[in-house]
């Protein structure tokens, strides 16, 4: 569990996370949504520990990162996997090498029991048959299952993604959404990922965490975010015309 409070973050006097106080749960699935600009990589940063906030804190099952020193910090931050957008794999290492990487940089394994979970990882999410081939020989949503994998290779306890489907047409975006949240029950991980989208938020937005100009505009779940009157939220919603469309259908009573 993460628990944030009134976090403040910002830029060369330009304040940009205004005060944000909530929590994400373990072994959910957590989205930060809002318009462009409103802070959600900079919120996301905080969490990784990459910014320090000028006030507030953030406690990481009962640890406040701030209260920590240099080496429980770096331990903290060994236990986050991260998925990057557009995946960051390394181009010229092959799927086996980009999943161990993380072994090799912060365990001191043997290359056997590193080989070993990195096959168990890469079963996990169905790329069985791919670890001998460069991340330029396989589809956009391989290569996004290949950057889980390397997120989740270490175990860790808090898994963060940055905006993870994009690039990816529907369906194979609604695949890797599912994949995150099944990984995510079944290890019982503390998951945070910023989107803008809303297909991810009716699949598995089981808390959304609404950004508006750096300040927390709104919080709730898949099922309340349609039933808010709250206009920021609404607009963003229905910014989509498909949505759109089927609320005005469903006022039309079709
Ligand atoms: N390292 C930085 N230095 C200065 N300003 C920054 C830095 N990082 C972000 N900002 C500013 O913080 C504001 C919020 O940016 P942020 O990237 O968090 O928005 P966002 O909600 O993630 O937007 P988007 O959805 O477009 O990615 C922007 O005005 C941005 O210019």
């Amino acid at each position: 569990m993460i628990e944030v409070t009134n976090l403040h973050k910002g830029f060369n006097g330009e304040k940009i996370l205004k005060g944000i106080t909530t929590t994400f749960d373990r072994g959910k699935t957590n989205l930060i949504i809002g318009t462009s600009g409103s802070g959600k990589t900079v919120f996301l940063k905080c969490l990784l520990g990459l910014f320090t906030p000028e006030q507030g804190s953030i406690c990481y099952d009962g640890s406040v990162y701030s209260e920590l020193n240099e080496e429980e910090q770096r331990n903290l931050r060994e236990q986050m996997g991260m998925v990057f957008q557009g995946s960051a794999l390394f181009d010229s290492m092959t799927v086996e090498e980009n999943v161990m990487f993380p072994l090799m940089m912060f365990t001191k394994q043997k290359r056997e029991e590193m080989l070993e979970r990195v096959h168990e990882v890469l079963d996990r999410v169905h790329l069985e048959n791919a670890e001998k081939k460069l991340p330029s020989e396989i589809s956009g949503g391989m290569q996004k299952r290949v950057a889980i994998a390397r997120a989740i290779v270490t175990r860790p306890k808090y898994l963060f993604c940055d905006e993870p489907n994009s690039g990816l047409d529907p369906r194979t975006a609604i695949v890797i959404d599912n994949l995150i949240k099944e990984i995510t029950e079944e290890n019982n991980i503390t998951t945070v990922i910023n989107t803008h989208d809303m297909n991810s938020v009716m699949e598995i937005g089981e808390k959304i965490v609404f950004l508006k100009n750096g300040n927390l505009e709104w919080e709730g779940d898949k099922t309340q975010i349609f039933k808010t009157d709250n206009k920021a939220v609404t607009d963003f919603v229905y910014s989509s015309n498909l949505f759109k469309k089927v609320r005005d259908a469903q006022l039309k009573g079709l």
